[in-house]
């Protein structure tokens, strides 16, 4: 082993059997590396360097071993004395596996020694949870929720020596009320097995906990929310998970498992929607009227159907074709460098998120300024129309139906959402566009399609504007209604709905408005060159360190 050099921590280089033959082992403290090189690769083979950073080793452990080689010279030892890593494997497609290696020596005292150096390598891992809180939806996507928790997750929740309190939901809701009642503050994250549904109820019960902690008002839309600083953890286990896709890249619950254990933090923009001073809901993924909102409509009726109840009703909402007649009014949002036909996407450590990190704060402190600058400005537009979907998404919403989301270059974390804006078109039309979201080509290079990057907006249908009711909602008294001049001409004179993040919101006329980075997940975004071989290689370990 090498010397301490300057009272720094030494280096420890062994040589360690992997197999049946001797590897140089090295541990970097101050680089946190874990490496292992074959110094004499057989011949006709490549001696490989394999490399593992601290922050993704998993746990480390004593190996009990029989004598399990038949051949080589550990045959003849007594008592070989081993210890395995399990670490985090990239696979293909942005998929993490657990992996292990088991190292063998004879010396107990050298093993015990890096057991040892390498568990006080893991201690400094400090944003890594230790206890958390789970809630499974048993009833979420294919009903798979409670096994997979079982079989994938808490294996890798006990292996990482992370200790959980698991709650399995007996109805809706029960998450969220159960947040507002037990001490959330011993733990170090929430985790929620489900769908986007079910983290919108785990991410409710966890914002409006810390709202009501720190006395701020949800219903005042104006009010500056408090920041929620305990991460929540998705298993995806629903029928779509576009959280869970667009924020880790793939719906895997053991990827997910591992960017929780690793202790990943991501943080998300979140959207309040408000109705006449009545907060309706939070929204982190999309807000969707007239299409996606006729899509939610109909498909909960058929939530017997599983998951291909939204292609079932996607496909009849298509065949309906029916436009929405509105008043869309939106302030730009102009402190982000972005725009959402950028080619470039939010990607790990995105520099267009991280720029707008000072956003939250500079927005309490310039509250009241911004305040009227927001109420009396010329900054807002207005736009009348009639639409087949308006789509408002704080990310992506990239998920398996369509891997570039809904709008592929929105940020998590920039204090932005992107509004998208289809008018009326054909059904030939608007079949191109939803196209377009399964392929390479721009969506958004349609005549019928705008899209504008914005901090806030209100909607109001029209017969709600001719009703006169401003921002009281007495379409309902209309429901149903449709054009008696032109039967067959699809304007639909009763409201749509909004599909928020999967669920349904009470009203029609709404105002949004979007908080920077109120919250934070157990993920890191998509990696840009996500790596599809087994282990780290040589140079991808320099550009990381
Ligand atoms: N025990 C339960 N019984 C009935 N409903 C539940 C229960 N637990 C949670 N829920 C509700 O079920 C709804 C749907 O769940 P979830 O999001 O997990 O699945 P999904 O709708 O199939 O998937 P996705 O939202 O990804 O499309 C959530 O809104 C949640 O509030
Ligand atoms: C001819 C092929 C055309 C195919 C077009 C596919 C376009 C798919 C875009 C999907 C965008 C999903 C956005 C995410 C919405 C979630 O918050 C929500 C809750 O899980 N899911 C739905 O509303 C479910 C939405 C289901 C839509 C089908
Ligand atoms: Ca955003």
């Amino acid at each position: 082993m090498e010397q301490p050099a300057g009272g720094r921590r030494p280096r420890l280089v062994s040589s360690l059997a992997l197999g049946q033959r001797a590897w140089e082992v090295t541990l970097e403290w101050e680089r946190g590396l874990l490496s292992w090189r074959d110094p004499q690769p057989p011949r006709g083979r490549h001696g490989g360097n394999c490399f593992v950073p601290a922050s993704e080793i998993i746990a480390v452990e004593e190996t009990e071993i029989e004598k399990q080689c038949s051949s080589g010279k550990w045959q003849k030892m007594a008592k070989p004395h081993a210890f395995t890593v399990y670490y985090v494997k990239r696979a293909q497609k942005h998929r993490w596996q657990c992996n292990e290696v088991t190292f063998w020596c004879v010396d107990e005292q050298l093993c015990n020694q890096w057991i040892q150096a390498l568990k006080e390598l893991l201690e400094l891992q400090k944003s890594r949870p230790k206890q958390l809180l789970v809630y499974i939806n048993p009833y979420g996507g294919k009903q798979q929720g409670k096994r997979i928790y079982e079989q994938k997750v808490a294996p890798l929740f006990s292996l990482a020596s992370i200790s959980t309190d698991v709650v399995i939901t007996e109805h809706a809701n029960h998450a969220k009320d159960n947040l507002f009642e037990v001490n959330i503050y011993k733990y170090d994250g929430i985790v929620c097995v489900g769908g986007d549904g079910m983290f919108s109820e785990v991410m409710h019960g966890l914002i409006g906990r810390i709202q009501k902690d720190s006395g701020i008002d949800q219903n005042n839309p104006k009010a500056p929310l408090v920041q929620c600083n305990i991460r929540i953890g998705i298993i995806p286990a629903g029928s779509t998970d576009c959280v869970c896709y667009a924020t880790v890249g793939v719906t895997d619950p053991v990827t997910s498992a591992l960017h929780i254990i690793v202790g990943d933090s991501q943080p998300l923009d979140v959207s309040s929607i408000h109705h006449n001073n009545t907060f309706l809901k939070y929204s982190v993924s999309l807000l969707g009227y007239g299409f996606y909102g006729d899509i939610l409509k109909d498909s909960e009726k058929k939530r017997w159907m599983g998951t291909i109840r939204y292609d079932f009703s996607g496909f009849k909402t298509f065949l309906s074709h029916h436009y929405y007649e509105g008043t869309v009014s939106f302030l730009p949002a102009k402190h982000t460098l972005g725009s959402p036909r950028d080619k470039k996407r939010c990607r790990t450590g995105c520099y267009i998120c991280r720029q707008s990190k000072q956003q939250p704060e500079e927005q309490q402190k310039n509250y009241g300024l911004e305040h009227n600058e927001d109420e009396g400005g010329d900054d807002w537009r207005v736009i009348k129309g009639k639409f087949l979907a308006i789509n408002a998404v704080n990310m992506s919403c990239a998920c398996p139906r369509s891997p570039k989301g809904l709008s592929p270059a929105a940020h998590l974390a920039d204090g932005s959402i992107d509004l998208i804006l289809v008018r009326k078109c054909s059904r030939f039309n608007f079949l191109r566009y939803l196209v377009r979201h399964t392929n390479q080509d721009d969506q958004f290079d349609f005549t019928f399609v705008e899209v504008y990057r914005i901090k806030k907006f209100q909607f109001t249908s029209k017969h709600l504007e001719d009703s006169d009711s401003g921002v009281k909602d007495v379409g309902k008294k209309r429901f149903g209604q449709f054009c008696r001049d032109h039967p067959a001409c699809c304007c639909n004179l009763s409201n749509s709905i909004w599909n928020c993040d999967g669920e349904t919101l009470d009203s029609s006329a709404i105002e949004v408005r979007v908080h920077c980075q109120l919250m934070k997940l157990f993920a890191r975004g998509i990696e840009e060159n996500s790596n599809d071989e087994a282990i780290y290689n040589q140079s991808t370990v320099e550009q990381l360190l």
